[in-house]
């Protein structure tokens, strides 16, 4: 796992060999120590480079080991005595150095970049610290500032900033193994006591108490709840107050709170998850691995809205040509001005031009015949949709792909009015589509496996997570938000408050509440989704209980709230105050109290105090709980999916994993009991009621969650 070759004479060429990324696996760690023994000990060596296979240097501890018991040399003596040893040894970094792998570059004695690499301490977002070193080498190196943003954050830095920064010598636009070869022997005959990191004393700045609060603050404002960064800040103050020795002694202490933590394990099966969730199947047996994704170069947004903007911005960004359809000249006007702005504001962020000449604006549909794709985001009105798609149908080459930017609406529907069933999709953004970084591609029982791969393709391109699911109301995203958000208004109703329900969901660490995130949403919007399909308004029979609708519970609380026509902070009222309309300072309102207390008193509800465990469990466990009849359905393939859906669009905390994988956290068997016992209390509310795969796992000894995709037997999967 690590090649030795001797070159030009004396020069031994350390590679490491573990593809894809040359992780620091027990092997890889085993081929480091043989082969530096080798160099060291052989005389005619006078100097050693170490590089990675295939253009990248080294992406650090090998993350799949952590899960098991730790085997093969340990990391940090074996680094330590890298930095030990008297022969210069030089890093040659091409692609990336992260976190382990950077922490070996800092244990060489020069450091020379491509000038493509990246470069970083990364392992704050897997719920650790990087403890091979790290947090007390970068610091003696850069300072303390700057190693405290790079460690606490987990940034990427380019290898040209790196320079600036002091963490590389040189960066070259060649083969960097030459290059450092040629460096290497020109460092044999200079002292190396300066270039060993531990030995060097930290610049330490004299207000090291009050940055490191400033930096604490800034973390539990932004992170709440999370360890990992607060324990870099405190592995970062021992390499400022400590020698050497016991900074990394320090540092073992912090890595050892952190490695078996829950959060660790949720954020490192976070990043396993993200990347197979992009590894989908369909029933066909079609696979991401097998089926071309056809080329994208022109595409049309057709719609000028808050989604139909943010859409045309993610695909202009990314170097696709754009033609932005409204019905409506003004609409269209105004959309023109706002997109042209979102575009010149992220170029302006990422230090590119806007690419504006890839636009194009226009009143009619006809001009739509050559493009290759086209994302409908007209309002979410079926009937409308159908025309639109019986239009594109006529007008558009036979090849274009046809998607639906649809939350919910059935996208067979959709397919089936236009000669081409095969070419549609579902392509659901989330808002802002430019800055969310969700994607649902939702397969049609008729869409192909390239119509699919190019969807799923074409998210990737424009920077999304994309996500394969299947076809059902609110696909996985929305279907799952009904029994979440419905379990607390039903606790509004049994005595809570909004800003009750909302601190403890923001304290378990979502974005926001689901109170505040509807104000922001819009409360207008749900309320005409229910009015259309006969919850409420004129529609509804007089003769229906109050609280019933159509054979379950309901509360008409939301409805109410829109009625007196707050629909959140654009209206500056909803489930909470506003300074102003378009406000974003949420205050509880009295109002809002005073309608719950006679609504309660109508209906002779006597109000109780409700728990915090209560508001967790009633509102997750039965967002877990439809998450497992969407896995039995076969809307969604595994679990993974579910949990980056949620991490992604819909503030779900990383460091929880996911609402799949806090499930499992919990246990299973306890979730089974809390939902009986919640459904016992509340029978007409078929969402607690566990649904059979939850059953099934338990009864099969609660499997983790990597083996469940085993027990779902799907009589019809959706994907
Ligand atoms: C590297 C990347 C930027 C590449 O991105 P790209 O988009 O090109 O590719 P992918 O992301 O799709 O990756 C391809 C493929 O590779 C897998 N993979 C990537 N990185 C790793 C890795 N580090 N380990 C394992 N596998 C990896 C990835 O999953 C893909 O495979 P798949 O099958 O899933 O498709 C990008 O991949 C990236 O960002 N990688 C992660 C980089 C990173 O975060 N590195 C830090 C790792 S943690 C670390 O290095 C820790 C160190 O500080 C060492 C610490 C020493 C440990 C000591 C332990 C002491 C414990 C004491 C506890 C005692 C308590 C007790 O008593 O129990």
């Amino acid at each position: 796992m690590a090649r030795y070759e001797l070159v030009k004479r004396s020069v031994a060429l350390i590679t490491l060999t573990n593809p894809p990324v040359n992780s620091l696996s027990s092997a890889v760690r085993h081929g480091i120590a043989k082969t530096m023994d080798r160099a060291l000990s052989d005389p005619k060596v006078t100097a050693v480079v170490i590089c990675g296979e295939n253009g990248r240097f080294c992406g650090g501890a090998d993350i799949r080991e952590f899960a098991g018991p730790l085997r093969g040399p340990p990391l940090l003596p074996l680094l330590d005595s890298i930095e030990a040893g008297d022969k210069p040894v030089v890093a040659a970094i091409e692609g990336v150095a992260l976190g382990g792998g950077l922490e070996l570059a800092l244990v060489c004695h020069y450091r020379i970049a491509h000038s493509k690499a990246r470069l970083g301490l990364p392992e704050v977002t897997l719920g650790l610290l990087p403890a091979a070193g790290g947090t007390q080498r970068l610091p003696r190196l850069i300072g303390i500032p700057a190693a405290l943003e790079l460690i606490t954050t987990g940034r990427h830095v380019s290898s040209q900033e790196a320079l600036k920064l002091g963490i590389v010598d040189q960066v070259t636009e060649h083969n960097a193994c030459e290059v450092a070869v040629e460096f290497a022997l020109r460092a044999v005959a200079k002292p190396l006591s300066s270039r060993r990191l531990s030995a060097l004393t930290v610049p330490c700045p004299p207000d090291l108490d009050a940055l490191l609060e400033a930096v604490t603050m800034q973390i539990q404002k932004k992170a709440r709840g999370v360890m990992a960064p607060l324990a870099c800040v405190q592995a970062v103050r021992a390499a400022a107050t400590m020698p050497y020795s016991q900074g990394i002694k320090r540092e073992s202490e912090l890595m050892a709170t952190l490695f078996n933590s829950g959060q660790a394990r949720a954020l490192q099966y976070s990043f396993f998850a993200e990347r197979t969730a992009g590894k989908w199947t369909l029933p066909s047996g079609a696979q991401w691995n097998d089926t071309k994704p056809r080329e994208i170069r022109s595409a049309a947004v057709i719609g000028l809205g808050t989604m139909g903007r943010g859409i045309a911005v993610s695909l202009a960004r990314v170097g696709i040509s754009v033609i932005a359809v409204e019905s409506d000249r003004k609409l269209m006007e105004s959309g023109r001005q706002m997109v042209i702005g979102m575009l010149e504001r992220d170029a302006k962020r990422r230090g590119v031009s806007a690419s504006l000449n890839l636009l194009k604006f226009t009143l009619s549909l006809q001009d739509l015949k050559d493009v290759d794709l086209v994302i409908e985001a007209v309002f979410e009105d079926m009937a409308l949709k159908k025309r639109v798609f019986q239009e594109l149908s006529k007008v558009c080459r036979p090849t274009t792909l046809l998607c639906s930017n649809t939350s919910g609406l059935d996208v067979d529907a959709l397919a089936g009015v236009t000669d081409r069933p095969q070419l549609v999709s579902g392509m659901h953004f989330f808002s802002p589509a430019h800055v969310m970084k969700l994607l649902e591609v939702v397969c049609g029982p008729r869409s192909s496996s390239e119509t699919i791969a190019t969807a799923m393709s074409l998210g990737k391109r424009m920077g999304k997570v994309s996500v394969a699911v299947g076809n059902c109301p609110g696909f996985v995203g929305n279907r799952m938000l009904k029994p979440y958000s419905d379990q607390a208004t039903f606790l509004l109703e049994e005595g809570a408050t909004p800003e009750q329900i909302d601190k403890v969901l923001e304290d378990f660490g979502f974005a926001m509440g689901v109170f505040r995130m509807s104000d922001l949403a819009g409360l207008d919007v749900g309320w005409r989704v229910r009015k259309e399909s006969g919850l409420t308004g004129p529609d509804v029979d007089p003769k229906n209980p109050p609280r019933r609708r159509q054979g379950r519970k309901y509360c008409p609380i939301p409805d109410m709230v829109c009625e007196q026509g707050r629909f959140g902070q654009k209206t500056g009222r909803g489930w909470y105050m506003y300074d102003k309309p378009g406000g974003t300072n949420a205050k509880p309102d009295p109002l809002i109290q005073n309608l719950l207390e006679t609504y309660r008193g109508r209906y002779g509800i006597k109000p109780r105090n409700i728990t915090e465990q209560e508001i967790i469990e009633r509102c997750l466990f039965a967002l877990a709980n439809e998450g497992f009849r969407i896995l039995k359905d076969g809307i969604a393939a595994q679990p993974e999916d579910i949990d980056v859906i949620y991490q992604f669009g819909y503030g779900f905390p990383r460091h929880r994993g996911g609402p799949m994988f806090y499930a499992s956290m919990v246990g299973l068997e306890r979730v089974l009991e809390r939902l009986e016992h919640y459904h016992q209390a509340h029978p007409d509310v078929s969402h607690l009621e566990p649904s059979p795969l939850l059953k099934k796992l338990v009864a099969c000894g609660s499997p983790p969650i990597q083996k469940w995709r085993e027990h779902i037997k799907t009589i019809h999967s959706h994907l």
